[in-house]
């Protein structure tokens, strides 16, 4: 079993069995046929991954890792906001007709700021402060733009992250308001993960801790019996991550830099369905 896999089953049978469920109140989220989308939830969870000891993702089920890469790379390599920029289709229903997600994730670390040393913006005051400041702890990137709030398709999930270098080693923390636990939650620890570690690499450093703060983590009242069949299944250890190690600059690295060696997860058929 994965360290990913033991905190999400605990994770999730913490929330199925001393959850709150929201289903006597109004919510935003709808389904395809426009059912309201309910939850159950807990309020601030704290997962802890090493990546000294293992890859964080979940056998228990696939993970689309290079898909999720993708998007990474979309929000912080291109920082784009369109979709016309990704591969995958998983932001097809957020975006307008030219493609665009609104003044969210990419476009917001695309913005530059004014510093003492000149313009940059928040990924390359990352890269620049991992550099010249890594005692600094002021290494932080924030997408929650209140001013731009009403001009994204949906607010910022996974909206800001903290970074430490202790001696030679990168932690992170990720912050996350809000946390669907079957579609997106070994999604975005995978994404943020890589994250780390690319930065790591090209900072001279190595990886260290990713925690992740949740406020927010529900299980949609459509996902709990996919959930219930996943928490049955038989997990496996934790695949091995490799990164092309001759890359030094941040922008050169592209979803053909990483691989995993014995991937296996468990069978999963299920489509999952996603409240819009
Ligand atoms: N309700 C909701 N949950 C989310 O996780 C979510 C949103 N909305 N809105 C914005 C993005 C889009 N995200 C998504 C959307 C779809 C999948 C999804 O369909 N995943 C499938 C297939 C992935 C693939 O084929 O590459 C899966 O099995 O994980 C994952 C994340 C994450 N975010
Ligand atoms: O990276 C992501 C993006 C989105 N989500 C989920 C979390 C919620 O279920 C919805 C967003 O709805 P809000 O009402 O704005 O919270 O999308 C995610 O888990 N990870």
């Amino acid at each position: 079993m994965s360290r990913a896999d033991a905190l999400f089953l605990q994770n999730c049978r913490d929330i199925l069995d001393h959850g709150v469920w929201d289903t006597d109140q109004a919510v935003r989220p709808r389904w395809e046929d426009g059912t309201p989308a309910h939850t159950v939830k807990k309020f601030g969870i704290v997962n802890r991954y090493d990546l000294r000891e293992e890859f964080p993702i979940l056998t228990l089920r696939r993970t689309y890792w290079k898909t999720a890469v993708d998007e990474l790379l979309w929000i912080w390599q291109k920082k784009s906001n369109n979709i016309r920029d990704l591969r995958g289709h998983i932001w097809d229903e957020w975006a307008d007709a030219d493609g665009s997600i609104g003044k969210a994730y990419g476009y917001q670390l695309g913005i530059k700021h004014q510093y003492p040393e000149g313009e940059m913006d928040q990924v390359d005051r990352v890269l620049y402060d991992l550099k010249h400041n890594p005692a600094s702890r002021r290494i932080l990137t924030s997408l929650y733009n209140h001013q731009d709030l009403h001009e994204m398709n949906l607010y910022p999930c996974a909206w800001s992250m903290t970074f430490n270098v202790s001696g030679n080693v990168l932690n992170a923390i990720l912050n996350q308001r809000s946390q669907d636990m079957l579609a997106a939650n070994n999604w975005n620890v995978v994404q943020y993960a890589v994250l780390v570690h690319m930065l790591a690499q090209v900072s001279g450093l190595i990886p260290g801790e990713l925690v992740h703060v949740i406020a927010d983590a529900h299980i949609y009242d459509r996902h709990v019996p996919i959930i219930e069949k996943m928490l049955t299944q038989t997990p496996s250890p934790a695949p091995v991550f490799r990164m092309d190690p001759s890359v030094t600059d941040f922008y050169a690295f592209t979803r053909d830099s990483f691989s995993l060696e014995g991937y296996t997860p468990a069978p999963f058929e299920d489509k999952i369905p996603i409240a819009i």
